[in-house]
């Protein structure tokens, strides 16, 4: 599990680590970290240009002693003084080093960047002169190598409110900052080098969470000797209406691709016919009215993608939501929960799967502050509604009311085509009816999507049918393949 925590967290630990450590010992191995990344990525540092750009905080100081350590192994390295102060101790190392103070003309030249304008002692957007530098390190064509966060991206949220630094690296200490896992943030973060200094034993619980490879295989259900089609775990799908077929062929299909041992589906007579044309496994019951009365048993609901929003879907809703297994509410479901909350009144678990715009017609919020502090958010919602909140876009976030959020990290912005969501309820759901919590099923369920967005991808445009043929390959790429 990758772990990330808060610009608070982060200080509190090194508080208590600092205390037991004699004066700088942090600083030095965090310098020792940045330059030795530095030097990985210049290949030759001798006669390197290095630029370094320096704020009046501790980052600062981070990138002043890093600047030192190039020069001693035969780098230039000149120092852009940005703050109105300079970690004096620093600078001193830097100059006795041969190192030089140089003005922003010199990053046109430069081979390397570092990016010490600020880390997590920052509040707000960029001040200048740092907000100009950074868009002018942007814009020069060395690679930037940020310390500990680019500067201007918000350590805590990854929000992004002004100017800020785009990293091809950015290497940081002690822990990894929730920003660096969070778009927009994240967009601007590059690879993230792991400086360890020994903060470990002092972290609190992390604020969000990462699954791995590893984390995905170990919590993927998998049928064992003794199972059955029921005992797997039977999916219901109340999707599609006569004007939305596509989306309940979708979620099917992303169903019966990520192990449901059946997929009952309920619907109206248009999307049954492209139900049964696409998908013989399915078990498809043709609704004359809005009543899951006749669909059978099951151990979990996918309610909404293409259901419509009329008087007909709000009351096959009610039907669903009255059940006691898991519900998983998507897209037109999640519509008709926004003009009516008594609907989520129930005991059974409930995971909402919203992008932005359906998650600010739920809670009121603007779309775009949503999008911009996505954390927050997902975390406000999921306590407001007493639910499970997979949040979708660039970057997927599941948040309930209590505990970290977890963070997806494989999906790919080729997945931003008409459809895809549909098939992630698919594989979701499944998941839900496989026994998986709501949070197992969301995380590991954006996991599997987005791996399969990847593989179906590859580099070109795909078909969120693409996606969802492509989940058995991700499972595999996840647990091995073994043949049982
Ligand atoms: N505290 C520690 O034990 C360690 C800290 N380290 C480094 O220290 C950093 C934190 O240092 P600081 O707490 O000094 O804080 P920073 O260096 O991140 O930034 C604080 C400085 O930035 C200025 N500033 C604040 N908001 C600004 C804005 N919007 N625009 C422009 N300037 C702004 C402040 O006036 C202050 O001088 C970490 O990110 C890390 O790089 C490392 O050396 C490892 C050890
Ligand atoms: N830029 C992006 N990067 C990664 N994933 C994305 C991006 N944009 C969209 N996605 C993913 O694509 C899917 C789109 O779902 P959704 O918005 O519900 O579309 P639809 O309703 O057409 O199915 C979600 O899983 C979302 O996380
Ligand atoms: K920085």
């Amino acid at each position: 599990m990758r772990t990330a925590f808060t610009a608070d967290q982060i200080r509190g630990a090194e508080h208590v680590l600092m205390a037991r450590l004699p004066e700088g010992t942090l600083m030095q191995r965090a310098a020792a970290g940045l330059a030795a990344v530095c030097a990985d990525l210049l290949g030759r540092v001798y006669g390197r240009r290095v630029v370094l750009l320096v704020g009046s905080g501790d980052n600062g100081g981070d990138a002043l002693y890093a600047g030192e350590r190039l020069a001693r192994r035969g780098a230039w390295a000149g120092a852009v003084l940005a703050g109105s102060k300079t970690h004096e101790a620093g600078l001193a190392a830097l100059r006795q080093a041969g190192g030089r103070v140089v003005d922003g003309s010199a990053l046109d030249a430069a081979d390397l960047i570092i990016d010490g304008l600020v880390g997590i002692g920052v509040a707000g957007a960029l001040r200048e002169p740092y907000a100009r530098l950074a868009e002018d390190a942007n814009a020069a064509r060395a690679p930037i190598v940020a310390v500990d966060v680019p500067s201007g991206v918000d350590a805590s949220s990854g929000r992004v409110q002004g100017a800020a630094v785009r990293a091809k690296v950015t290497v940081t200490m002690g822990a990894c900052k929730t920003g660096l896992l969070v778009d927009p943030g994240a967009s601007r973060t590059g690879t993230v080098e792991l400086v360890d200094i020994g903060l470990g034993p002092y972290l609190p619980d992390p604020d969000v969470t990462a699954l791995t490879r590893d984390d995905v295989a170990g919590l993927l259900p998998r049928p064992g000797n003794e199972s059955d089609k029921y005992r797997r775990g039977v999916l219901g799908v109340a999707a599609g209406s006569d004007l939305f077929t596509g989306a309940a062929v979708l979620a099917v299909g992303g169903a019966l691709r990520a192990g449901a041992g059946m997929v009952r589906y309920a619907g109206p007579g248009a999307p049954v016919t492209q139900v049964r044309s696409h998908w013989p496994e399915a078990v498809v019951t043709e609704l004359r009215r809005p009543s899951i009365e006749d669909v059978g048993r099951v151990q979990a609901w996918v309610l909404g993608p293409g259901l419509g929003t009329g008087d007909w879907a709000h009351e096959l809703a009610a039907e669903v939501l009255a059940s006691d297994v898991p519900v998983l509410i998507d897209a037109d479901g999640l519509t008709l929960v926004a003009g009516d909350r008594g609907l989520l009144r129930r005991t059974a678990p409930v995971l909402i799967t919203p992008h932005a715009g359906e998650l600010a017609r739920l809670t009121g919020a603007d779309r775009a502050d949503i999008e911009a502090d996505r954390l927050a958010h997902a975390r406000a919602a999921a306590a407001e509604l007493g639910v499970t909140v997979l949040l979708k876009g660039s970057t997927t976030v599941v948040a309930e009311s209590a505990g970290p959020v977890r963070v997806n990290a494989t999906g790919t912005s080729w997945l931003s085509t008409g459809g895809t969501g549909d098939v992630l309820s698919g594989i979701a759901g499944a998941l839900l009816a496989q026994g998986l919590s709501c949070y197992d099923a969301a995380s590991c369920g954006a996991y599997l999507h987005g791996l399969a967005g990847r593989l179906a991808a590859e580099g070109a445009p795909l078909t969120a049918a693409d996606v969802a043929t492509s989940v058995p390959a991700a499972i595999r790429a996840v647990t091995g393949g073994h043949v049982r």
